[in-house]
């Protein structure tokens, strides 16, 4: 009894010792860095030893975010652990610091758990600035930058990926989230590797694979202690309570075999091209050819490259799925909710497509599917797929508004906020009318947490239709990030949404079934790093069987492999 309550007492005085060290240290640099004495941004109290860490969220971010904005405004400054936090909540504050200041606000935060021990920080979206960083945004913005090229490039691949989606939801209708979730990784798996899977020998199944790494990450960004205390990281692995060193190395190994494995796999068939092995167009063999075909004059350069093709082909992969099926699993739901908008919907496509012939991407734009343009911006905005962002880091030491911001921090911008008119009002902290919020501005979005394309339209002048109103906010100016990070998937997400939506309209009416409550937000959606719908049922009902003949038309036209589900 006596050695167990020793033992517990040791406990608690090492950790208020070690949180004490990290305190004191916190605020003798942040006082020699700031000598004039400016303040942080306004934020919950610091209680002493442990600053902010009781407040810090462990999921549900964007709600705790946006209680926060109601309390201190459009900036809210923690520090936990002696790390800086810093949650933006107005578009204007993310413009300036984001943006504005893009070259300042460059970093990703050191996660030591998800990017040293478990790898996944070397996919693009967790590197540093620097050389290696710059080289994949420098393929990725090639491959993916602008409309033009997103439509040149990837249309067919997304047209045949939408084919064979309908295709396996008029086979199994029960699955369609699943056969949505499948549609979204394909896209994506095919545009980086041209494969979605090993066709040698069958054993590996790229999107079974994803949704395993899809776990790994969840789990490794959940927060662990080695996150706030990085020298934990160096305790051996078959120390008692070693177990996330352990997971980590172990999930690092799984990370690399397979990012490794399906680059590998492309490079050494495009070796063997020239005897004739034929390959389907990709990311990795496309860039790898031009590199290829003008090498770098050192090996060393040579490497770097290789590397960098490599993990940004990787992003694809990890970055480019879970986001897009986001989107269309709340598009579904929003039709099932709202059965009126989904009649408007499909009015159109009938009168533009008709039920002759397959939905094409000459089909899309403002001018000839106002209606459908609206609802894709809405499906973003109605739950942005990251609501809190992806935190940026500052490399140097900043003041914005008088307020002093230590480089290092980590800065969120939460792109959700819940509120209604009335509670706007009674904020604590009255906004100023340029801290403009974002997906759940009343001012913006009036009813926000209704789906109403309409607020992307306006009646037109001669009464007849609708066309675009350009005053609405629109979305991907927020929901795809800011500055230098900004996600360079936009118009590739922007177009694969269209075209699901699209096909999925023309084909099926989407129907709900079964209870549960929809009423709020919280009804609908999981707020997690990718927030989801809840899970719902819905019946997919086949409108129209020449449709239904088109699409098996097209799916009898596809060869073996692209057509394996
Ligand atoms: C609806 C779909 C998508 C959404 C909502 C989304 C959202 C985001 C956001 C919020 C960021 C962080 C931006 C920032 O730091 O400010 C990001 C980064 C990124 N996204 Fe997307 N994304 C989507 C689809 C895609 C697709 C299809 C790709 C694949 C090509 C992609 C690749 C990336 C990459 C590589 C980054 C990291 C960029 C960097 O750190 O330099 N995303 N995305």
């Amino acid at each position: 009894m006596a050695l167990n309550s020793f033992v517990v007492n040791a406990g608690i005085i090492g950790a208020l010792l070690v949180f004490g060290s990290y305190y004191v240290r916190h605020y003798v640099v942040m006082w020699r860095r700031n000598p004039q004495g400016l303040p942080n941004p306004p934020g919950p109290r610091q209680l002493p030893i442990i600053g902010n860490l009781l407040d810090m969220p462990r999921k549900h971010y964007p709600l705790t975010h946006t209680k926060w904005m109601r309390k201190y405004g459009p900036m809210t400054y923690l520090v936990a652990a002696g790390q800086p936090f810093l949650v933006i909540n107005s578009y204007d504050v993310a413009k300036d610091l984001l943006d504005k200041r893009g070259s300042n606000y460059i970093n990703r935060p050191r996660m030591v758990m998800a990017g040293e021990l478990s790898g996944i920080g070397k996919a693009t979206g967790m590197t540093q600035s620097g050389t290696l960083w710059k080289k994949q945004r420098r393929y990725l913005n090639k491959a993916l930058s602008g409309e033009p090229i997103v439509r040149r490039d990837y249309s067919e691949l997304m047209i045949k990926r939408a084919t064979i989606l309908v295709k396996s939801i008029l086979d199994h209708p029960e699955n369609f989230l699943w056969e949505v979730k499948k549609m979204a990784g394909h896209v994506v798996i095919e545009v980086g590797y041209g494969a979605i899977g090993d066709d040698e020998d069958g054993s590996h199944n790229y999107i079974d694979m994803q949704i395993e790494l899809g776990i790994i990450t969840a789990k490794t960004v959940q927060g662990y202690w080695v996150d706030y205390f990085p020298w934990l990281k160096h305790i051996p692995t078959w120390f008692p309570g070693a177990q996330f060193k352990r997971d980590g190395l172990r999930w690092g190994k799984q990370f690399d075999a397979t990012r490794d494995y399906m680059f590998e796999t492309v490079r050494k068939r495009m070796l063997s091209e020239d005897q004739g092995v034929s390959l389907p167009s990709s990311f990795v063999r496309n860039t790898l050819r031009d590199l290829y075909s003008k090498p770098p004059p050192d090996a060393q350069q040579l490497k770097e490259d290789e590397e960098a093709i490599k993990c940004s082909s990787f992003s694809f992969y990890r970055a480019g799925s879970d986001t897009v099926e986001s989107v269309l699993r709340s598009f579904l739901l929003a039709m099932s909710l709202y059965p009126e908008i989904q009649a408007r919907a499909y009015a159109e496509i009938e009168r533009v497509i008709g039920s002759c012939r397959l939905p094409t991407v000459n089909d899309k734009g403002a001018d000839k599917m106002p209606y459908i343009e609206a609802l894709v911006l809405e499906a973003v905005r109605w739950n942005p797929p990251t609501g809190s962002g992806v935190p940026h880091v500052p490399i140097h030491d900043d003041v914005y508004q008088g307020y002093f911001i230590p480089k290092e921090t980590i800065v969120y911008n939460n792109v959700w906020w819940v509120n209604n008119s009335t509670e706007f009002q009674h904020a604590d902290v009255l906004l100023r009318p340029q801290d403009r919020q974002l997906s759940r501005d009343p001012v913006y979005y009036p009813n926000p947490s209704d789906f109403i394309p309409e607020r992307f339209l306006l009646a037109d002048d001669t009464g007849s239709g609708v066309t675009f109103n350009k005053s609405t906010l629109d979305p991907c100016q927020y929901v795809f990030g800011f500055g230098r990070r900004i996600c360079p998937g936009i118009d590739m997400s922007v177009q694969e949404i269209w075209v699901a939506i699209v096909f999925i309209l023309w084909a099926f009416e989407v129907k709900r079934k079964g209870g549960g409550k929809w009423d709020t937000d919280e009804d609908r959606f999981t707020f997690t790093f990718i927030s989801h719908t809840k899970p719902f049922d819905c019946d997919l009902i086949p409108r129209l069987d020449k449709a239904k003949e088109l699409i098996e038309e097209a799916y009898g036209s596809l060869s073996s492999p692209e057509r394996r589900k």
